[in-house]
């Protein structure tokens, strides 16, 4: 193998940090050329202009080839695909598909929609975290901020102010702890005076259309799991979620009083008009203080399981106001390991087989 050979091969290790895939593969290596002395020269093509992986991508890009032996310098020239090229790119990504809705009944993707009957419950807190602990188990895992009354997840991963890179009319979300994150508030322009109050005040045809946009044109490539963080209640998002993805699960997040189970009912109920059936209920802020036993009461009335009760947790509530999920950043926290559980029970899951056609539905395993 030639120099110029080992050099090309050792570019196979640099990863774009949004798209995820080797440069090699993306069509963002240009060209290869090494001296006799050892000088190496190479051209790379970003995706679009500004790209903000480029500064990543060009110092791995020098470290790789730095580190092949005979290499004795670098040269790197930085350019940008043409349109052609990136719309070659986004067809390819596609993987040769039409501009659909990936996450339907046929995919192997198993998707979760997180609900509550009302707000404040930490479903976002759980949501964000039970991406992360999924991810953590390795699992491909993709996670939609569809809570118009909140955005608080892309805060909890630390992703505040994060925005999504858009090639062609693909969009690449931000990703942190290994999951890829997009919300409707990264798409909201302060400087146009759009903040989460106006997205508020979207109405349903928008949000439907927001929200299909985001299963089709963000770029989330072969997920195991697609997590979907709705508003609390049985709202517009929920009916176009079950509208979307019949073939969701839902995930009802309450706190333990008796109070707050009625509403949690209501939001799960929900599910089975749309078709979607209930994964299992999440107890929140479990404790002596709040009372006990609305989890339960939600599952049961639900036909549903009680998959865990997360305490109330000092670290959870920090981890989340400083963008770090304590699934990672302190496991042994009790409420911590009950989120691990939890996702310790989705992530032995196959994946999802019920669109598969096998001539008869089988029943979701749990
Ligand atoms: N188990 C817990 N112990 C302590 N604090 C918690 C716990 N769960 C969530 N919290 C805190 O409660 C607050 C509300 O949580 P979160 O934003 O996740 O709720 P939510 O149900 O998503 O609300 P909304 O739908 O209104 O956005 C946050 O400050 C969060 O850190």
């Amino acid at each position: 193998m030639s120099l110029a050979d080992r050099v090309g091969a050792a570019l196979a290790s640099v990863i774009d940090p949004e798209i995820r895939r080797p440069i090699t593969e993306l069509d963002m290596v240009e060209s290869v050329a090494v001296s006799d002395a050892g000088q190496a020269s190479v051209a790379i093509r970003l995706t679009i202009v500004g790209c903000p992986a480029a500064d990543r991508i060009e110092r791995d890009v020098r470290t790789a080839v730095a580190a092949v032996p005979g290499v004795t310098g670098v040269e790197l020239a930085v350019g940008v695909m043409s349109p052609e090229q990136r719309q070659a790119l986004t067809e390819r990504l596609r993987g040769g598909r039409a501009r659909t809705m990936p996450f339907g009944p046929d995919s192997l993707t198993r998707v979760y929609a997180v609900t509550s009957g009302k707000g404040g419950v930490g479903k976002s807190t759980l949501t964000a975290n039970l991406a992360v602990a999924l991810a953590a188990r390795g699992l491909r895992v993709g996670l939609v901020d569809a809570d118009v009354h909140g955005f608080s997840i892309p805060g909890i991963l630390g992703l505040s102010g994060a925005r999504p890179t858009r090639v062609g009319e693909m969009i690449l979300p931000p990703v942190a702890f290994d999951v890829k994150v997009v919300s409707i508030g990264m798409f909201l322009d302060p400087e146009r005076g759009q903040g989460p109050s106006s997205a508020v005040a979207w109405r349903g045809p928008m949000l439907h259309r927001t929200i299909q946009q985001f299963l089709t044109d963000v770029y989330f490539g072969d997920l195991d799991v697609l997590l979907l963080d709705l508003p609390p209640g049985t709202g517009d998002i929920a009916i176009s979620v079950g509208q979307l993805l019949p073939n969701a699960e839902v995930i009802v997040v309450t706190t333990p009083q008796l109070a707050a189970a009625e509403v949690a009912v209501r939001s799960g109920a929900l599910a089975g008009q749309t078709g979607q059936s209930v994964y299992g209920v999440i107890e929140n802020m479990s404790g002596e203080l709040f009372g006990s036993g609305g989890g339960q009461r939600v599952a049961d009335e639900l036909g549903a399981p009680l998959l865990g009760a997360v305490p109330l947790s000092v670290p959870l509530r920090v981890g989340g106001d400083e963008g770090s999920p304590i699934v990672v950043s302190a496991p042994g926290d009790p409420a911590a390991a009950v989120i691990g559980k939890i996702a310790d029970g989705m992530a032995h899951r196959p994946r999802n087989l019920a669109g598969r056609s096998l001539g008869i539905a089988p029943r979701p395993s749990r």
